[in-house]
Formats: structure tokens, sequence, C-alpha cells
């Protein structure tokens, strides 16, 4: 666990630079357990590359990056996995295998902690079956639980994948552009899901969004990057559309430090 502290992700003057590009410049942020954080900023700005870090997927130049108490930075080999196992991944695509249906898609969140190979539903334990229909349920899906997954609609691929993720029972999720590729209705019906999540099961969820009245309507915090900098930190109820869309405009004033 997190030895005793509830800061769930600890980042300190990160700096990453491709080439000539410094896609974080000095990022610091800290999440405490069961916030919904959103990363706000225009394109290249790095947020995907400060999500990158935190299940060690990039390695940092110079700076601090902890999460559930891993120094990731360092970490390595099974530490590494270990935390990989920790933390649930939820991406643009959604990633599912089309030809398996929705419920065994679902089962394969389980592999991280149970990794033989599973052949058929009836070969994996009951248990597991139970809490995937669960899931199901929850997403309001399980009618569809034995569908092929490449039958359903984007969003609700999306809703599976997240499904699939809290199989794996992270205590962190990590989302970079959920509902990027999803049409209004059904990015509000993940965002919604998501809200849940971290309200229902106090799970801790940073995610990544291009959409401002998202961030505004779905999460508590907002951070705002721009050229690889925190420009913006501030709860959610402090902020309005305006405020906000300052993030976007280059050399507009700063917003740091009145944040949760
Ligand atoms: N693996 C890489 N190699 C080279 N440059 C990279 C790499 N990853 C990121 N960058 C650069 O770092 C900067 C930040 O990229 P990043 O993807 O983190 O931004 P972003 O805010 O997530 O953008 P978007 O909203 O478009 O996804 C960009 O200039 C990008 O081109």
């Amino acid at each position: 666990m997190n030895h005793g502290t509830d800061h769930i992700v600890e980042v300190d003057s990160l700096v990453k630079t491709y080439g000539e590009t410094r896609a974080c410049d000095g990022v610091g942020l800290t999440v405490t357990a069961g916030e919904l954080v959103a990363l706000v900023g225009p394109s290249g700005s790095g947020k995907s590359t400060l999500l990158r870090h935190l299940n060690g997927l990039a390695r940092p130049d110079s700076g601090t990056v902890r999460v559930l108490g891993v120094d990731v930075a360092t970490a390595r080999g099974r530490a590494l996995r270990a935390l990989r196992r920790r933390v649930g991944m939820v991406f643009q695509q959604f990633n599912l295998i089309g030809r398996l249906t929705v419920l065994e898609n679902v089962l394969t969140g389980a592999l991280g902690r149970d990794p033989l190979p599973r052949y058929g539903i009836v070969t994996w334990p009951k248990a597991d079956r139970t809490a995937a229909i669960e899931h199901l349920d929850r997403i309001g899906l399980a009618d569809r639980a034995y569908q092929r997954a490449d039958s359903l609609s984007g969003g609700q691929q999306q809703r599976v994948a997240i499904a699939r993720m809290l199989m794996q029972r992270p205590e962190l999720v990590l989302a970079d552009e959920p509902v990027a590729s999803l049409d209004p209705e059904s990015a509000a019906q993940v965002m919604d899901l998501l809200f849940r999540i971290c309200l229902e099961d106090r799970l801790t969820v940073v995610c990544s969004l291009h959409q401002i009245d998202l961030a505004l309507a779905w999460t508590r915090r907002v951070v705002g990057l721009r050229d690889g900098r925190v420009v913006l930190d501030q709860p959610t109820g402090a902020l309005d559309r305006e405020r906000l869309r300052q993030v976007y405009v280059p050399a507009a004033p700063v917003a740091v430090g009145a944040g949760a």
C-alpha cells in the first residue's frame, strides 16, 4: 500500500525531454485517494506523457514520480509489473477482442491476477464469472454478455473496456482521452461511469480530456497543462468555462496553487 499516506500520486519536478521538446517541464502533481482529476490542455501540452510516467511507460529525465507508494522512476521488473497490476488503464481505443463475447472480454481483465490460459467462459473460476456479470450489470450491459464485442457501439465498447479494467481490481485508474472518439451522449455515459466508480468504490481516477464541458461537469479537480507545465490546478467548483479556456490561450495568466 502507500505507506500510511493517502497520496496516491506524488509527482515532483518531473522533466521529460524528447529531442528539443520538453514534454514535461517541471511538473508537480499530488493526487489523494478518491479524487477524480481531469488533465486538460492543448494538443502536445504533455498530458499523455505525464500519464505514461504514472505507470512506468515513460522514465523521467529528472524529478520524482511516486504512485501507490512505489518509486516508479526506479522500479523495474517484478516491482513494476506488481505496480501495473494495481493501476488500471483506459485508452481512447477500447482494444476489445472483437470476435470474443462481451463477457469473455471483461473476464480477460482478471488475467493479470490469474494468468492461466482459458478456453471458453466455463473454464473461468465461478467467482470471476460472477464478478464479471456484476460489472456488466453495473455498466448497464448485462443483457449483451453473450454478444460479440464488435457488435456493440463505440460508447458501449468503452464501458466494457472499463468493466474489464475493474476486473483487475485497480487502486488507481489512468484514463488517456477515454471519450475522444465518442459522440456527446456516449461520452457523458462514460464520464458518468468514471464518476461513479470514483465515488462508490473510492477509486482514484486521473483522466486526460479535451472537452472542457466534460471536465466541468464530471470531475472534482482540473489540472491544466501548457507546454509541459502545470498552469492551473483548482477544484472544479471554483472554475468556469472562460477560466478553463485560458489554459488553451498561449501565455495567458496562470492559476496554480489554489488547488484541492
Ligand atoms: N515518444 C515520443 N517521442 C517524441 N516526442 C514525443 C513522444 N511523446 C511525446 N512527444 C512530444 O511531447 C509533447 C507532448 O506530447 P503529449 O502526447 O504528452 O501531449 P498531449 O497533451 O497528450 O497531446 P494530445 O492532446 O494531442 O494527446 C509533444 O510535442 C509530443 O510530440
